[in-house]
């Protein structure tokens, strides 16, 4: 009944791939060994060819030398494909658990997420995967192999191919050393540069507006200079390692040539063994060179690993146990705590009360007194610092996220809808509701004529974020979600704001209804007619609780209210 799950990782989906990094490796190795065909044919061709005059041989030789190149030329497509192949497993097996802390990052790291793109980083893990990249890097392993053929052909050339293939294996570490910490910068700004553009567009109307456009575009030119300059940087420094390691292969393989030339004068090898050692040089450091062709992109992807990687591990919070009963009976808070996802002020603290079944509770205090963070938490998008919120003595994390959605209704202050049908929406997205379920909660929540009067009624298509509706159409409908499929607590973050008499009025009903039915519901408000349904109030100031009781017997005894309800008197006379 309980489930365990395997915490999601680019490492552990990686290694899910051993078996078939095991047979790209053998298949590296098999090439490696074939790419010695063209020296051994030019070997033969000068030694044995020329020096016998024979035909039949050179026909021979160069049907054989054919044939392996045939063969070598399907395993690399065969690794190529292979490769492919794994990023592609790398990639879906991890789409969806990146999605899920794409979706919790700014639950998780508040304001501290906006950097970070796992979704993006998951694609440059993928791109690199899949490109020619990593075949290079299955080559390296290989490159002794070749020094010691060169150094079994004469120790001479064995040792300068050393020396030469030590210089560049050097320069191969500088450029890493230089690269990883240009890449870190441009990460960085370009994360800046889309935090702006990101916030410029969600407030196109206030930019318009009020003309600030051009401020904004000041600014993002402000954080786009350093950027091409650190990009500037990052691609001369790879540029300068990439043209340095091919003019030295160059003169490595020139120099090859000369010393054999030098040695084949004295007679200590053949003129086979001249070219062929040459050319095994090359093949030696072309791993190497095609190593630094493709490192920009193997930096990118190591980091987007990294943070990958850290992402998956905070954003791993689902600890849930399937199955558990949902709660039916009470909602107690023990002297709870709460702050902004990873901020460390406490914006609210010493919050203590009981809720029974059928019971609403009205939320009041000033402008930024801690209202909506009391809601938050008690939703569970806010940590609990201290403390706890339990329902029926269970804290809500021991539920799934998923199954929390079953018993929590949630209406936030600010109602964005998604992009989708008005009946989607209410359904919350849920490809099995019944328009039963839907027709009703869209009634209960006071919004089914309105939606019967739009174009295509519950089909109506309403643009992303709700852009379509009315503020309060939107809030309306956004009531409906929270009603959708009758849950145990339904928390709702001033309700009213936007709403006509006779919205209020079926806001009323609909909180009335839930008690019948046994649900809690909690209100935050600012206008006391939000409150004329419930029977338990909560009074918080400076981010303390100041008050909770019976709301009748609050309301004649507390006058510490500010803000629009001036008193507990005026409050009283309101309600
Ligand atoms: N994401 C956040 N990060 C840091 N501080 C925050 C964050 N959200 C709110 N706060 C601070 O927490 C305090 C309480 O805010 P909260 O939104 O809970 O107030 P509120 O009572 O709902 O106010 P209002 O009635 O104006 O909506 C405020 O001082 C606010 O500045």
């Amino acid at each position: 009944m309980f489930s365990n799950p395997v915490r999601p990782s680019v490492s552990g989906a990686i290694r899910t791939c051993r078996s078939a990094f095991v047979g790209i490796f053998i298949v590296s190795a098999v090439l490696n060994v074939l790419m010695l065909t063209g020296p051994i044919f030019m070997l033969q061709v000068y030694d044995r060819v020329l020096a016998s005059g024979s035909v039949p041989t050179l026909l021979v030789l160069s049907a054989i030398t054919i044939g392996l190149y045939g063969l070598s030329g399907i395993l690399d497509i065969l690794r190529s494909k292979a490769l492919l192949r794994v990023s592609m497993r790398v990639y879906t097996s991890l789409t969806n658990p990146v999605l899920r802390a794409n979706i919790r990052l700014p639950v998780m790291l508040g304001g501290k997420s906006a950097g970070l793109h796992p979704n993006r980083d998951l694609d440059t893990i993928r791109r690199f995967l899949g490109s020619p990249g990593p075949s290079s890097i299955f080559d390296l392993p290989f490159m002794p192999f070749y020094f010691l053929l060169i150094f079994v052909m004469h120790s001479a050339l064995g040792f300068l191919a050393l020396a030469g293939g030590a210089v560049i294996f050097l320069l191969v570490v500088f450029n890493e050393y230089s690269s990883r910490t240009t890449t870190k910068e441009v990460g960085q700004t370009t994360a800046a540069q889309s935090k702006v553009m990101e916030t410029a567009r969600r407030n196109a109307e206030v930019v318009g507006a009020m003309g600030m456009t051009g401020r904004l575009s000041q600014r993002y030119g402000e954080l786009v200079t350093p950027y091409f300059y650190a990009q500037q940087q990052a691609t001369d420094r790879s540029n300068f390692y990439s043209s340095t390691i091919k003019l030295l292969r160059m003169m490595l393989q020139s120099a090859m040539l000369g010393l054999g030339a030098y040695l084949a004068i004295r007679q200590e090898i053949s003129g086979g063994v001249m070219i062929a050692s040459s050319i095994i040089m090359a093949r030696a450091l072309s791993p190497i060179e095609q190593a630094v062709s493709h490192w920009p992109s193997f930096v990118a992807s190591r980091q987007a690993m990294g943070r990958l990687n850290q992402v998956l591990l905070q954003c791993d919070v689902d600890r849930g146990l399937q199955g558990l009963p949902l709660p039916k009976g009470d909602l107690s808070i023990e002297e709870m705590a709460t702050s902004a996802p990873a901020e460390p002020v406490v914006l609210l603290q010493d919050v203590a009360l009981t809720l029974k079944a059928g019971d609403g509770l009205g939320v009041i205090g000033g402008s930024g007194s801690g209202k909506t963070s009391f809601a938050r938490a008690l939703v569970g998008v806010w940590p609990v610092l201290k403390g706890a919120i339990r329902l029926d003595g269970s804290t809500i994390d021991q539920w799934t996220e998923d199954e929390r959605g079953r018993f929590i209704g949630y209406l936030p202050q600010d109602v964005e809808l998604f992009d989708g049908t008005v009946a989607d929406n209410i359904a919350r997205f849920d490809k099995d509701a019944d328009v039963v379920s839907i027709v009703a909660a869209a009634k209960l929540a006071g919004v089914h004529n309105l939606v019967a009067g739009l174009p295509d009624g519950y089909n109506t298509m309403i643009g992303d974020g709700g852009a379509r509706l009315s503020a309060g159409q939107r809030q309306r409908i956004g009531l409906a979600r929270a009603l959708y499929g009758n849950p145990f607590l339904i928390v709702l973050d001033e309700p009213n704001s936007n709403l006509d008499v006779e919205g209020e009025q079926a806001l009323s009903r609909a909180i009335l209804e839930v008690r019948q039915r046994g649900g809690i519901v909690v209100v935050v408000a600012h206008r006391s007619s939000a409150l004329l349904s419930v029977n338990k109030l909560l009074i918080i100031q400076g981010g303390r609780q100041v008050a909770f009781g019976d709301k009748d017997q609050l309301l004649t005894n507390v006058s510490i209210l500010n803000g629009s309800m001036q008193s507990g008197k005026a409050l009283a006379n309101a309600v």
